[in-house]
């Protein structure tokens, strides 16, 4: 007889086996077993962080952290916030985590390059798959970070970023023409148009070529509108293996899918590699991607097309809708406070709108106090961020000296901006929006700035900080002068604006934040 056949055979009577009720039935117990005996270890004093204090059942497994985050929407920011009234300034927030209040632990936490600082994979899951997972943003261990960041570093530091700013009054100055030209119109949502000059501001810089969203008719829709899709699925992709296993093969499927992720999938896929090949074919280019693989700054292995996409999407994701949110915070608040915005015109007295520059615009006090009260209010992420000491234990000590604990080392840490900024020390009456706590005797307090969290800190912190900065000034300035005299704010409240749950950035009650004007 044929051995073949009896093979086949003996293979499917295996199968069928396996297939069973009662086979299903036991491998179910055996996992459900499985989980609980991991339940049970990670609340038993045989775990490392058994001794941190927190909520149990945020201890015993991560179904606690994915209720609030995944099913009901980023809403995990607030319970934590509730551990630290109750447990002090360090809790365990789920079975691998701990969570600091206190704004003084933030350079030990979140440390500059000398100090092994990982991130933690659990929490990047958020971005899925794809280019975006393999950009230095994304990237889990210290030194390879060093060497992905230390290469596209140079080209937004502070020197670089004067070279171009000139770059960033024109697109600032296209957009304010634009909303002039929008007078007796209907109303609109600001935020639109910030998210237009941002994502061409970035654009322009990194591939010498602007996406064109301030050019276009409208102001919807934007990157901003395609990468919404992104962000909700966010927590999804965090607490769900097989979504992360689909989200691998969404871009063949990306015809069948909704629109947003569409057009997400083919900025990612198609556009953004669009305009680096386009960079990289241009002898004369000289931005960021251009000369990134002429400098042979990094190893070929990172220069890949696959790799190089995924940070100029991330340039995109990270630069828009962050620096966009805190242009609308401004405006909503020199709209509805005619006191702040008087104030803020006689500090920019002497200027004129077709010369600003940034430099210029940092040395007057009250600008500076208004964005930094808004990055304050609104900062780029208001979802905790996680870091590893590898190599070091981590030893806290509260200022009273009550509280003392030592980090075991490998343990992910983390603060939340939203958490840091309404510390009451710091910032009494955190809800109202004041830019005078920034000055002391009518000068920048440059001691506070250094405990906001807006751009993170440390070896991980924001590597577009200066062109950040630069819109800020420039757009915030151009607005005062040239938009705020003929605009009024409609149908607007602060509940627009206000924090109630997180998508990784801050969301209201009504989702995103929306601040509609009318020109007159
Ligand atoms: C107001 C404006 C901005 C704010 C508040 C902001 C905020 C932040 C924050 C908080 C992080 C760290 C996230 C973490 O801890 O995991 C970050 C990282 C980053 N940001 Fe920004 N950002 C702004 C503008 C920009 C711009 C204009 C760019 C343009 C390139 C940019 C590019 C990046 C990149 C590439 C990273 C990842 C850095 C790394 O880990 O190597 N950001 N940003």
């Amino acid at each position: 007889m044929d051995s073949k056949p009896a093979s086949i055979r003996l293979v499917l009577d295996g199968l069928s086996a396996l297939l069973s009720p009662a086979a299903i039935l036991s491998l179910a117990g055996l996992w459900i077993s499985y989980r609980v005996l991991i339940a049970l270890y990670n609340i038993s004093p045989f775990h490392p962080l058994a001794r941190f204090p927190g909520p149990k059942i945020a201890a015993t497994s991560y179904l606690y952290e994915a209720y609030y985050d995944w099913i009901l929407v980023g809403r995990y920011g607030t319970v934590i916030r509730e551990m630290h009234e109750r447990y002090g300034p360090i809790v365990r927030i789920n079975p691998d985590e701990l969570h600091c209040s206190d704004p003084l632990f933030t350079d030990e936490i979140y440390a500059g390059p000398g100090r092994i600082r990982d991130k933690w994979q659990h929490q990047l899951n958020t971005g899925g798959a794809g280019p975006v997972s393999v950009t230095g943003f994304s990237t889990v261990h210290h030194e390879l970070h060093r060497m992905r960041k230390g290469a596209l570093s140079r080209f937004f530091s502070r020197q670089q970023t004067l070279k171009l700013e000139g770059e960033v009054l024109d697109f600032a100055q296209m957009t304010t023409d634009k909303l002039l030209r929008s007078s007796g119109k209907e109303p609109f949502n600001i935020k639109e148009a910030f998210n237009c000059f941002t994502a061409d501001v970035i654009s322009q810089y990194a591939f010498s070529e602007s996406m064109g969203f301030v050019a276009q008719e409208g102001w919807e829709p934007n990157f901003a509108t395609w990468v919404r899709s992104f962000f909700k699925s966010a927590y999804m992709m965090r607490h769900n293996a097989l979504g992360r296993k689909i989200a691998q093969v969404l871009p063949m499927m990306a015809d069948y899918l909704g629109e947003d992720v569409k057009n997400v999938m083919r900025q990612m896929n198609v556009v953004i590699p669009g305009h680096i090949k386009k960079a990289l074919n241009d002898p004369d280019n000289g931005r960021v991607f251009a000369d990134l693989v002429q400098s042979k700054l990094l190893p070929e292995s990172e220069l890949s097309m696959y790799r190089l996409s995924g940070e100029g999407f991330n340039f995109l994701l990270a630069g828009t809708e962050t620096t966009a949110a805190t242009l609308t915070v401004i405006t909503f608040w020199l709209l509805s406070k005619p006191a702040i915005y008087k104030r803020l015109m006689e500090d920019l007295k002497g200027l004129t709108p077709d010369t600003l520059k940034w430099t210029e615009l940092e040395q007057r006090p009250y600008l500076w106090a208004i964005i930094h009260e808004a990055l304050r209010v609104m900062p780029g992420v208001s979802h905790r961020s996680a870091r590893i000491a590898r190599e070091e234990d981590l030893v806290y000590r509260s200022q009273d000296g009550k509280v003392e604990w030592v980090i075991p080392r490998g343990t992910p840490i983390g603060m939340t901006s939203m958490i840091n900024h309404w510390n009451t020390d710091l910032f009494p009456n955190p809800d109202r929006f004041t830019p005078e706590r920034w000055l002391v005797d009518g000068q920048p307090n440059y001691k506070l700035q250094k405990f906001l969290l807006s751009f993170g800190k440390g070896s991980r912190s924001c590597v577009g900080e200066n062109l950040g900065y630069c819109e800020l000034y420039v757009m915030a300035a151009l607005m005062a002068m040239r938009i705020i005299p003929r605009a009024t704010l409609f149908e607007t409240t602060i509940e627009h604006i206000t924090y109630d749950h997180d998508m990784i950035v801050l969301q209201t009650k009504k989702g995103s934040i929306s601040v509609r004007i009318k020109i007159d």
